[in-house]
């Protein structure tokens, strides 16, 4: 099978700072990859780094687009990976606000996403988005208010359906679940979990909560000062960790 994304090489720096370094992972399609590790290890930077939102100092990072098969993103112009943001990827943020339009309703946040990619017919973008809004369990009675007037655990939902309504071939998260309550991260990623099956997403989130890689991820990468340290299968690297750092990790001794 031809991996979906095939990452080389990959290093960032901050000045004399390394941001990530030495990142090299192949995702097949249909795989969830989880990225854990403490505070500062690099996970953002690393996200960033494959998503075309930061420019690393060297590596490949080849995709496997819809359109054109396998290109190198780094290497693609400006427009080309806006293109890629608005049909192939989605980007998941870890505040909904980052990744909607708070001044625009909730119909209107989904619907833009699929005018981005050539709907035009008003009438099949509304059915749509009430669609969507009911997969992710808003009420279509909400579908012209504004997100400002949703929960926090609403706002993340309605940011979800804004990213699959045009059925990404990949998707970044980046917290999904961080800052939400309690009860509202379980309800949540019980709703992702389910999405992530149906749809038979490709996925690389990054977390550093340990639950929600158990739950989503096929595998995982475990990261500390800015290298990959650790990888494998999420129940072999949570169950039975090699490195001292992650056995610390799984025992919640580190603060994450
Ligand atoms: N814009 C920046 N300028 C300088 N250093 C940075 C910048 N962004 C990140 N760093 C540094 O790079 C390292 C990796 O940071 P990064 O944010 O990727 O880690 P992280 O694992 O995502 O942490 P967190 O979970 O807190 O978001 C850290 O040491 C951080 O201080």
């Amino acid at each position: 099978m031809t991996p979906l994304l095939s990452v080389r090489d990959i290093r960032k720096t901050y000045g004399s700072h390394v941001g990530c370094t030495d990142v090299a992972f192949d995702l097949y399609p249909g795989e969830v990859m989880g990225i854990v590790g403490e505070s500062g290890s690099g996970k953002t930077t690393l996200l960033n780094c494959l998503a075309g939102q930061l420019t690393p100092d060297q590596g490949q990072v080849v995709f496997g687009t819809r359109e054109a098969g396998p290109r190198d993103t780094l290497q693609m112009s400006e427009p080309e990976r806006r293109m890629l943001r608005r049909t192939d990827w989605a980007f998941v943020h870890q505040h909904a606000r980052d990744g909607l339009r708070m001044n625009v309703s909730a119909g209107g946040n989904v619907g833009e996403r699929l005018m981005a990619v050539g709907a035009r017919h008003y009438g099949d973008i509304r059915d749509s988005a009430a669609d969507w809004l009911g997969r992710v369990e808003i009420s279509e009675a909400r579908i012209d208010d504004r997100p400002t007037t949703f929960s926090g655990g609403m706002q993340q939902r309605l940011q979800i359906a804004r990213n699959l309504v045009t059925n990404p071939r990949l998707v970044f998260m980046d917290e999904p679940t961080g800052g939400l309550d309690v009860s509202v991260q379980a309800r949540l990623l019980d709703l992702l979990r389910g999405l992530v099956r149906d749809m038979g997403l490709s996925a690389i989130i990054v977390t550093h909560d340990l639950a929600v890689v158990r739950l989503l991820a096929d595998r995982l990468m475990v990261m500390k000062d800015g290298h990959v340290i650790e990888t494998g299968l999420t129940d072999q690297v949570l169950d039975d960790p090699q490195e001292p750092y992650t056995q610390l990790l799984v025992s919640s001794v580190l603060q994450v």
